[in-house]
């Protein structure tokens, strides 16, 4: 019955995953994304990167930008220690709205706070909406032409601090070469790229890590 992928993805979560069993969400989308129908989830192989990073960094208060489905909300959240927090941010409502549903049937949503909006106006608010002084990890995983105006507003809103951990998906597939350039010719950047590939595919994809030196 679901009309939309979204809604497609939440049934086969629904189906196959058990309640408050985040890895079983998880699993259950990147099957659907493999074998029923291609989805733009950061994936199974990227997903281990995401993961790495994550464990290095463990941080207090993270942001991803681009919810989607809520794959990577769920992957970033599960591995959070008791206390932090997960803000991540989706302008579609319709693709909010199956992303809480994934993210409450994941057991997770006491980690994450979910902000409808274009990320444009959601970060220059997050410090009085959040009370966040600034940010141990953000994940930029939406419209790559994005990923650049956003992180100078990141900069902008004194969000960043020197050490903060930015991770982009897809550098390469679709590719985000305005990013690349900017993360790695700024002296403000410590950038690494992490070869991988394609959400469940074999085209080469990967993810820039990039510390921020204050
Ligand atoms: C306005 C700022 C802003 N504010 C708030 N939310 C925003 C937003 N801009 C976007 N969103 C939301 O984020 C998600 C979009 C994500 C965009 N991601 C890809 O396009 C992508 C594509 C491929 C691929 C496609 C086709 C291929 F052939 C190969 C690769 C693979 C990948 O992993 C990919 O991430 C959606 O939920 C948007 O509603
Ligand atoms: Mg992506």
């Amino acid at each position: 019955t679901g009309s939309t992928q979204p809604q497609r993805m939440l049934e086969a979560v629904q189906k196959n995953a058990t309640k408050g069993d985040p890895e079983s969400v998880f699993s259950a989308i990147d099957y659907y994304g493999r074998h029923k129908e291609w989805a733009m989830n950061v994936g199974d192989e990227k997903g281990l990167i995401l993961d790495s990073v994550l464990t290095e960094v463990n941080p207090s208060i993270a942001l991803e930008l681009g919810t989607y489905c809520g794959y990577s909300t769920v992957r970033i959240a599960r591995l959070l220690s008791p206390g932090s927090k997960l803000i991540t941010v989706e302008f579609n409502p319709a693709f909010a709205a199956v992303a809480r549903q994934i993210i409450a049937y994941a057991g997770v949503q006491d980690k994450v706070t979910l902000v409808e909006g274009p990320s444009g106006d959601l970060i220059p608010k997050m410090k009085e909406r959040f009370g966040i002084k600034s940010f141990d990890f953000v994940f930029l995983d939406h419209w790559k032409d994005r990923y650049v105006p956003d992180t100078k507003l990141l900069e902008d809103c004194g969000l960043l601090r020197k050490g903060t951990v930015l991770l982009a998906d897809n550098v390469i597939c679709p590719g985000a070469p305005e990013y690349l350039k900017y993360v790695r010719n700024s002296p403000r950047y410590e950038s690494r790229y992490f070869k991988s590939n394609l959400e469940y595919s074999k085209v080469e994809d990967g993810l820039e890590k990039s510390v921020f030196l204050g």
